[in-house]
């Protein structure tokens, strides 16, 4: 019989504070803590950020940098004693345009496999539909992404929350 963890989805705008409220689910979970990061230090201002965020994230964690392939890595370290923070959607929306993978298509699988998946899942993405609309195609087809991947992970998600100024509003679950 597979057992299914629960799974929680964290959105909210950019220095909301989301992060840090899933950091702290993760170690409030009192399981095994594994990071999956979808950033990528492409120059120094990101590569200042990620070591911070490592310094702030401390030891007890097992960190595993996955730009693209998120639905395969977490079939690999699926595990019922575990923890898994993915941290964050809307990068890996971006690694999947940059790479012309197909968005809906990879969403969709996302989608499935979170239901299926026993660890106890951490999702945070960035919510970037609350402002005027882009004014490039290629920002707007990225918001619509990001707002069609949250519905379908919210479907499948036990638990959702929004974070605004530090503050988590429990939208599910
Ligand atoms: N490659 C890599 N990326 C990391 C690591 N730790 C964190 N990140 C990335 O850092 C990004 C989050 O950083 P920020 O942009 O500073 O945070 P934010 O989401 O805007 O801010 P909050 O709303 O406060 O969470 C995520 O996309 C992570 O993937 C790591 O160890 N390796």
């Amino acid at each position: 019989m597979t057992v299914r963890g629960s799974s929680i989805l964290v959105l909210g705008g950019a220095r909301s504070g989301k992060s840090r409220f899933a950091e702290g689910l993760a170690t409030g979970s009192g399981l095994g803590r594994h990071y999956v990061a979808t950033g990528r230090a492409y120059d120094d201002e990101m590569r200042e950020r990620i070591a911070k965020h490592r310094a702030d994230r401390g030891d007890g964690w097992t960190t595993h940098e996955e730009p693209v392939d998120i639905v395969g890595l977490l079939r690999r370290i699926d595990g019922s004693d575990r923890v898994v923070l993915v941290d964050c959607l809307t990068l890996w929306v971006t690694n999947l345009m940059m790479a012309e993978e197909d968005v809906a298509a990879r969403s969709s699988e996302l989608a499935a496999a979170v239901a299926g998946l026993s660890c106890r899942l951490i999702l945070v993405s960035n919510e970037v539909g609350l402002g005027i609309v882009p004014e490039n195609r290629m920002a707007r087809e990225f918001r619509d992404h990001a707002g069609r991947l949250h519905q379908l992970v919210a479907q499948s998600a036990t638990d959702v929350y929004f974070v605004a100024a530090g503050l988590p509003l429990k939208m599910k679950g």
